[in-house]
């Protein structure tokens, strides 16, 4: 294996000022379809077995790691095994909460999440939801899945306009994902999460990995921390799923497998030049 090339010209420069300056590079990966593989359950989705020791062996290597996921970010450390990775901080939640050295924070979820979980159950029976629709309750949101339904697609776009709907009347919004909408609270997203970690921690390179819709935010962020001086790495985790991500990536690689060999040619490339 070799170290994957970017397609575009700002790709390269950042992959070379990373491995330049690694105590001033920021590692950014969402969570489910980048380090985690796509299952049809979201409660069985886990770390890919490689990713774990990589990001570990990288830690030392780099100045910060960050996960940035849609998930609550304890969840995702527990589902993801991030604790065996020192030093990692988790922003869940789109960047509402907080994960970092065993410490859970998070603010308390506004009104209009328990209005959405009391009306959901009806809307989706007056909806006709297909059986399989099935509601994951993330305290701060509620994200209704179709992956599990006979015909996902069709199940989301006869829930997409309701859903939407229902988020206005109570104040929150929607967020559209593999298979999946959410309806979660506003006023944050993956690239404002994204771009307060780099100025927390002065990153002069910052490498973002997604596989999703609710990553473009994160991408744009890439694509503004360049303007102000920060070599970025926009990586997509491609997949038959979203094709809006891969177009906009400076690099695309095979899924979370692809990205697991990201990972293990960066350490390598890094340990290398000692
Ligand atoms: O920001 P992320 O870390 O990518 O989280 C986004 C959503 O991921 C999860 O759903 C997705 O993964 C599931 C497990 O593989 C899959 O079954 C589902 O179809 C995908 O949409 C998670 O369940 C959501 O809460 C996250 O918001």
């Amino acid at each position: 294996m070799t170290l994957p090339q970017p397609r575009t010209d700002d790709g390269a420069t950042a992959l070379r000022c990373l491995l330049n300056a690694p105590s001033g590079a920021v590692l950014a990966f969402d969570f489910d379809g980048t380090l985690a593989p796509i299952v049809p359950d979201p409660r069985d989705a886990r770390a890919h077995p490689r990713v774990i020791p990589e990001l570990a062996a990288l830690g030392r290597l780099v100045g910060a790691t960050v996960i940035v996921t849609g998930r609550p970010a304890d969840v995702a450390v527990s589902y993801g095994g991030l604790d065996g990775v020192a030093g990692i901080v988790v922003l869940g939640h789109y960047g509402l909460d907080r994960w970092e050295n065993g410490r859970h924070t998070a603010p308390e979820p506004p009104a209009g999440v328990r209005a959405v979980r009391a009306q959901l159950p009806d809307l989706l029976d007056r909806t006709g939801a297909p059986e399989g629709t099935w509601v994951e309750d993330k305290g701060h949101a509620l994200a209704v899945h179709t992956r599990r339904t006979a015909d996902p697609d069709s199940a989301l776009e006869l829930l997409r306009s309701p859903l939407r709907a229902l988020a206005e009347r109570q104040g929150l919004v929607v967020e559209p994902g593999r298979m999946v909408i959410e309806l979660r609270p506003p006023g944050m997203d993956k690239g404002t999460a994204l771009r307060r970690f780099v100025a927390d921690r002065g990153g002069t390179a910052v490498l973002y990995a997604g596989d999703d819709l609710g990553d473009l935010a994160a991408f744009d962020a890439v694509r503004d921390l360049r303007d102000q001086g920060v070599a970025g790495l926009t990586v997509c985790s491609g997949s038959t799923e979203v094709a809006a991500l891969a177009e906009r990536a400076d690099l695309v690689v095979d899924g979370p497998d692809g990205v697991a060999d990201l990972l293990s040619e960066l350490r390598a490339a890094l340990t290398a030049r000692g």
